[in-house]
């Protein structure tokens, strides 16, 4: 077993003829936390959907866990999580929100799992969990939603701009999170952020693209 989690090798992007990602070599170790900066167009989004299993690329290699991904089970592809910028609640309470996924696998003390991921982003359990979805503010939403993925101590977690609607204070409670769930459950992740300074402070290693390449 390697500790390379992702290796990508020669990868394009096109959409409509024009490349849009060029990736000659491209790895993530596992348990890192990968910070992706950029301007807005450069690719990083392209690159969190090929990394979830999303999109496949126009051309390139990708193995994923010393696997090819044509040959991924798909229960190996759904320890691949990602949260978008305009996260996706369902029509139910808080805690139906990030029970969901607990229940669908079957987990043991939900509730309590509930109440740990709330926690980690800061939303108070008591008062938050029967909430409906429409009780939120958009960044207590990006919130809910993001402890939904945790609660499922994915092997992967990639996070597109997750502070972009947050207060200070909550992106602090978010860069916590993202140290803790890595620390407890070895989850690697990959975020992209335009707030240069906080995507510095959580990442082990940061790669900047430019208008779909790496800068080096
Ligand atoms: N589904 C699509 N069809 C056509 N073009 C697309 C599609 N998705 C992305 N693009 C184009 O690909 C390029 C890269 O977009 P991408 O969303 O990956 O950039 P980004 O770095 O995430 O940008 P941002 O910081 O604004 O989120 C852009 O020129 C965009 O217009």
């Amino acid at each position: 077993m390697s500790d390379i989690l992702y290796k990508l090798s020669n990868i394009t992007q096109s959409y409509s003829g024009k490349i849009v990602l060029e990736l000659d070599s491209f790895t993530i170790p596992k348990g890192a936390i990968i910070g992706l900066a950029g301007h807005n167009g450069s690719g990083k989004s392209t690159l969190m959907r090929i990394l979830a299993f999303l999109e496949s690329p126009s051309s390139g290699e990708i193995i994923f866990d010393d696997k090819k991904i044509e040959t991924l089970e798909t229960s190996l592809r759904r320890e691949v999580t990602l949260l978008t910028q305009e996260p996706y609640l369902l029509k139910r309470t808080v805690a139906g929100n990030v029970a969901y996924g607990l229940e669908l696998r079957g987990a043991k003390n939900i509730d309590n799992k509930v109440r740990e991921s709330l926690n980690l982003v800061g939303l108070e359990p008591d008062s938050f969990m029967p909430r409906q979805w429409f009780e939120l503010s958009g960044g207590e939403a990006q919130r809910v939603a993001l402890a939904a993925r945790l609660a499922l101590n994915p092997k992967v977690l990639l996070l597109d701009e997750p502070t972009a609607s947050l207060d200070r204070e909550s992106t602090l409670l978010i860069h916590d999170a993202a140290v803790k769930v890595r620390e407890k459950c070895g989850t690697t992740l990959v975020i992209v952020s335009h707030d240069y300074l906080w995507l510095d402070d959580v990442s082990d290693t940061i790669f900047t693209f430019a208008q779909g390449h790496l800068e080096y």
